[in-house]
C-alpha cells in the first residue's frame, strides 16, 4: 500500500486567497472525507458543491509514493522544471463551468517582451521562493510529519488548503481553512479562513470570530457563479473584514 496517493501535480500560480498570483507547485492528494468524488454521491454528500476531481492517481504528475523521499522528489522535480521554464503547465482537475477570459495556459517567459530568461539566477532561481500548495481532496488525510520533513529538507515552504475537519500536523508553514457548513470544524485558527459563499448553513458570520489573519469569501463555482459573486461582494462591501477571493487561474484559464 502506498504511504501517499497523488491525484495530480503541477506548476501554476496560486488562485486563490492571500497568496494568489504566487507560483507554487500544486500537490493534489486523492481523496476525501465529505465526499467521495463519484458524481452519483454528490447530493447525498457533507459537501455538494466541490469543483475538483480527486479520484484516483491518474493526473499529470499523479501517482503513488512509498516514502516522504520518494514524494519530496518528485515534488522538488515539479517546481525545477516549472521554475526554469517559466510556464504554467499542467492538468487541472477543476471541473465546474469557467465563464472568464481564456488567455491560454502556454505561457512562455521567452516570449514575453521585456522578459530575458537567460538573466540572472535572482529573479527566478529554482532554489529560492520554493512553494508547495498541499490540497486535494483533503490533504491532512494524508500529510503527515514526514513527509512536511522531507519539504521542507529541500527548502519548501509548505501551505495546505483544508476543509479543516481535521487536525494539522505540526510544522505546516500557511494554513488555509475552507470551513463546509455541514461538516464539524476542528481548525479554529489559522493564517485565512476562505469561504465558498454562499453556503446557506455556513453564514460568514459564524466564522468572523475565529482567531484567523485573514477572511475571504470565495464566490461559489457552479451554474450560479455571476449570482454568488454579486452576492460575495456585496457581503464584502457591507463587512468589510472580508475580502473577496477569485479564483484567479479560472480566469486565466490556467491549472
Ligand atoms: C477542492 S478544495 C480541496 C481542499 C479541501 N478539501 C477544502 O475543501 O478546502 C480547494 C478549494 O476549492 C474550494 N472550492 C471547492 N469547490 C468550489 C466551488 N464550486 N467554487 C469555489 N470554490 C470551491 C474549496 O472550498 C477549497 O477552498
Ligand atoms: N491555480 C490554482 N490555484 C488554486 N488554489 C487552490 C486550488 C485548489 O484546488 O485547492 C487551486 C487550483 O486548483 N489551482
Ligand atoms: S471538502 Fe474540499 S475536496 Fe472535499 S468535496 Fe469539499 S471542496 Fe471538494
Ligand atoms: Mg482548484
Amino acid at each position: 500500500m502506498a504511504r501517499y496517493q497523488l491525484k495530480e501535480a503541477f506548476y501554476t500560480l496560486q488562485g486563490e486567497g492571500a497568496r494568489s498570483g504566487r507560483a507554487a507547485v500544486f500537490c493534489r492528494f486523492a481523496g476525501c472525507n465529505l465526499w467521495s468524488g463519484r458524481e452519483r454521491d454528490r447530493a447525498s454528500a457533507v459537501c455538494t458543491f466541490c469543483d475538483t476531481d480527486f479520484r484516483g492517481t491518474d493526473g499529470v504528475g499523479g501517482g503513488r509514493f512509498l516514502s516522504a523521499e520518494t514524494l519530496a522528489d518528485h515534488l522538488e522535480e515539479l517546481w525545477e522544471a516549472g521554475a526554469d521554464s517559466g510556464s504554467a503547465s499542467g492538468s487541472s482537475s477543476d471541473s465546474a463551468s469557467g465563464s472568464g477570459v481564456v488567455v491560454g495556459s502556454g505561457l512562455d517567459s521567452d516570449s514575453v517582451p521585456g522578459f530575458d530568461s537567460r538573466s540572472g539566477a535572482g529573479s527566478r532561481s529554482s532554489t529560492g521562493y520554493r512553494y508547495l500548495v498541499c490540497t486535494g481532496g483533503e490533504p491532512l488525510l494524508q500529510l503527515d510529519s514526514a513527509a512536511i520533513e522531507a519539504l521542507h529538507r529541500r527548502g519548501f515552504e509548505i501551505a495546505v488548503e483544508t476543509n479543516g475537519t481535521r487536525p494539522a500536523p505540526p510544522g505546516i508553514d500557511w494554513v488555509c481553512v475552507s470551513p463546509k457548513g455541514r461538516a464539524p470544524l476542528v481548525l479554529t485558527s489559522g493564517d485565512e479562513l476562505k469561504l465558498v459563499f454562499p453556503q446557506p448553513e455556513a453564514p460568514p458570520e459564524r466564522y468572523s470570530g475565529l482567531a484567523f489573519d485573514q477572511f475571504f469569501l470565495q464566490p461559489m463555482d457552479g451554474p450560479e457563479l455571476a449570482a454568488n459573486t454579486e452576492q460575495a461582494l456585496a457581503y464584502c462591501r457591507a463587512y468589510p473584514q472580508w475580502r473577496l477571493s477569485l479564483q484567479l487561474h479560472k480566469l486565466l484559464g490556467i491549472p
